[in-house]
């Protein structure tokens, strides 16, 4: 279970260009569940995932998982919570282009001490679920938008993550494409993996996987 409570964020604190954009956030999103985050630009979905995801820190509240309020943790054991719980899907890939698809999916596994027999099963592993282990010898360079969606879905499941967060993860993909992502979600929801997606695509409306819809306007839930 993730918990977050009375989560605020606010940027350039005491300055003239303070900005509240997350507002008392209260929610509670159940193991093995996929969630959707709406909202219209700058309603602060973003900022919400990345507080989730520990990229950045909340002004005041908690996110409280399983037993670990992670809203504070230290930057060290951040990034060994990332590495270990979390998966990350974003709008622009973040992709090295001049490797190979297999070598920017093992990239995650590289902090967590793997051997090279474990790290190349895991590797498989992934871009056999992800379907784009055709590819695994590619430059991502020459990857089309959807086969480098896929592989930033194998990296993101690589290190078996119970969390995965996705922003914006169609406003690249063409129609086909993002059907095929929503498909890739929804064999992740069948490994029981926890799914948050921060949205305004139409697309993700009405999903029959889908168990919660969360909008966001101005950077506080509205019911
Ligand atoms: N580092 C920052 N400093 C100041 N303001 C910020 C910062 N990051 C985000 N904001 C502001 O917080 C608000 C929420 O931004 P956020 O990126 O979370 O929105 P969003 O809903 O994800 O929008 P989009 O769909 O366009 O990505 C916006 O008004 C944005 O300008």
């Amino acid at each position: 279970m993730i918990k977050i409570t009375n989560l605020n964020k606010i940027f350039n604190e005491n300055t003239k260009r303070e900005f509240h954009a997350l507002k008392n956030i209260n929610l509670e999103i159940k193991n093995s569940s996929c969630v959707i985050l709406k909202g219209i630009s700058g309603s602060g979905k973003s900022t919400l995932l990345s507080i989730i995801g520990t990229l950045s820190k909340p002004t005041s509240g908690s996110i409280q998982v399983e037993d670990e309020n992670i809203a504070k943790l230290p930057d060290l054991h951040a990034s060994n919570f990332r590495a270990k719980k979390l998966g990350f899907i974003f709008q622009s890939y973040n992709l090295f282009d001049t490797l190979s698809v297999k070598d920017n999916v093992s990239i995650a596994l590289i902090p967590l001490g793997f051997n090279q027999t474990q790290i190349d099963g895991m590797v498989l592993k992934a871009l056999e679920l992800a379907n784009i282990q055709h590819k695994k010898d590619e430059l991502v360079y020459n990857l089309s938008g959807g086969e480098k969606q896929r592989c930033a879905i194998a990296r993101a499941i690589v290190n078996n993550p119970e969390i995965i967060l996705c922003d914006e993860p169609t406003a690249n993909l063409d129609y086909d494409n993002s059907l095929i992502f929503i498909e890739s979600l929804r064999t992740l929801k069948n490994l029981n993996k926890t799914i948050i997606v921060a949205t305004h695509d139409p697309i993700f409306d009405n999903l029959d996987f889908v168990n919660k819809v969360i909008n966001i306007k101005n950077g506080e839930i509205c019911e």
